[in-house]
């Protein structure tokens, strides 16, 4: 069972809504026993907001994030979203309407690339389903992309293995984006990367938000970014939501014990580590 009733997506229409989100697995061993990754998930996601999922290693938010994107199928509860005007369950949509509508951006910059396309084939692999572009149409699509993302025609024609990490994890993003979608889910896009070029992608993220209206799911180990970066936070454990509020709230005033925990174990708690004073720094350095 859940701990807490299902949370409201806070300013903002809703846009996506997960009711009930189950999923279970076998446990190893043949004797046909299982147990939940998720179980009777309730989130929803305001428009133009940023919701964090955090908790321990195993908690379920990447399965939660599957479920989303459709990659695996709940074995109970549904996940809705918004259309124009009527809200769908994705489980009877299209995976092209889907994907014009959620875009995921996954942990590592590395592997997430296939080294042996150009960068602009890259990008023009999410538009396969979108109508017949032909090769010229592709680049110039790819490299709006691209610019979008603080990179441009240096890097249109490059392998990945060119590219640095930073640049990658851009590429990532530019990816996404190009079937310009509403939702992003990020699945701990800055694991991978070095401290000062998490606050660059901290900082883009935050202004492709502002610019083109987007909505975040942001899976995050690190409290210090979530803190700068999220307006509202869903504590997760053992696949059952602990704890969910606005930021401030749930990470200045944790009613849970289990949070309490999360957050003095954290190696980015705020302010006392070298991520969140750069992150302080450079998010401060952006602002107005
Ligand atoms: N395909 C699968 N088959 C069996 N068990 C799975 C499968 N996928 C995930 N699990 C299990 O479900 C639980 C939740 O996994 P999940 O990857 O969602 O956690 P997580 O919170 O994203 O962890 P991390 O922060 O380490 O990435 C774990 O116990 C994991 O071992």
């Amino acid at each position: 069972m859940s701990l807490v009733t299902m949370p409201k997506a806070g300013a903002g229409e809703v846009v996506l809504r997960a009711e009930n989100l189950t999923k279970t697995f076998r446990l190893p061993g043949g004797d046909n026993r299982h147990f939940a990754a998720l179980d009777q998930l309730n989130f929803s996601l305001g428009r133009g907001r940023t919701l964090a999922v955090v908790g321990e290693s195993g908690s379920g938010k990447s399965t939660m994030a599957k479920l989303v994107m459709k990659l695996q199928r709940p074995t109970a509860g549904r996940v809705s979203l918004r259309l124009d005007t009527a809200v769908r369950n994705i489980h009877g949509l299209p995976a092209r309407d889907l994907y014009r509508k959620i875009q995921m951006v996954f942990q590592d910059p590395y592997a997430s690339l296939n080294p042996r396309k150009r960068i602009w084939r890259i990008l023009s692999a999410p538009l396969c389903n979108y109508g017949r572009l032909d090769r010229g149409e592709r680049q110039a699509r790819a490299l709006r992309h691209l610019r979008k993302v603080g990179l441009g025609e240096a890097q249109l024609y490059a392998f990945p293995h060119m590219l640095s990490g930073g640049q990658r994890q851009r590429v990532n993003i530019a990816r996404a984006l190009v079937t310009e979608p509403e939702i992003l889910i990020l699945d701990e896009p800055l694991s991978a990367l070095d401290v000062s070029v998490q606050a660059q992608i901290v900082n883009l993220l935050l202004d492709l938000q502002r610019d083109l209206g987007l909505t975040y799911l942001f899976i995050s180990h690190d409290l210090a970014v979530v803190r700068h970066f999220a307006d509202q936070v869903l504590v997760m454990k053992s696949g059952e939501m602990v704890e969910w509020g606005g930021v401030e709230q749930v990470l200045e005033y944790p009613a849970q014990e289990y949070t309490r925990q999360l957050l003095h174990s954290a190696p980015g708690r705020p302010a006392s580590t070298t991520a969140g004073r750069a992150l302080d720094i450079a998010v401060g350095d952006s602002g107005p």
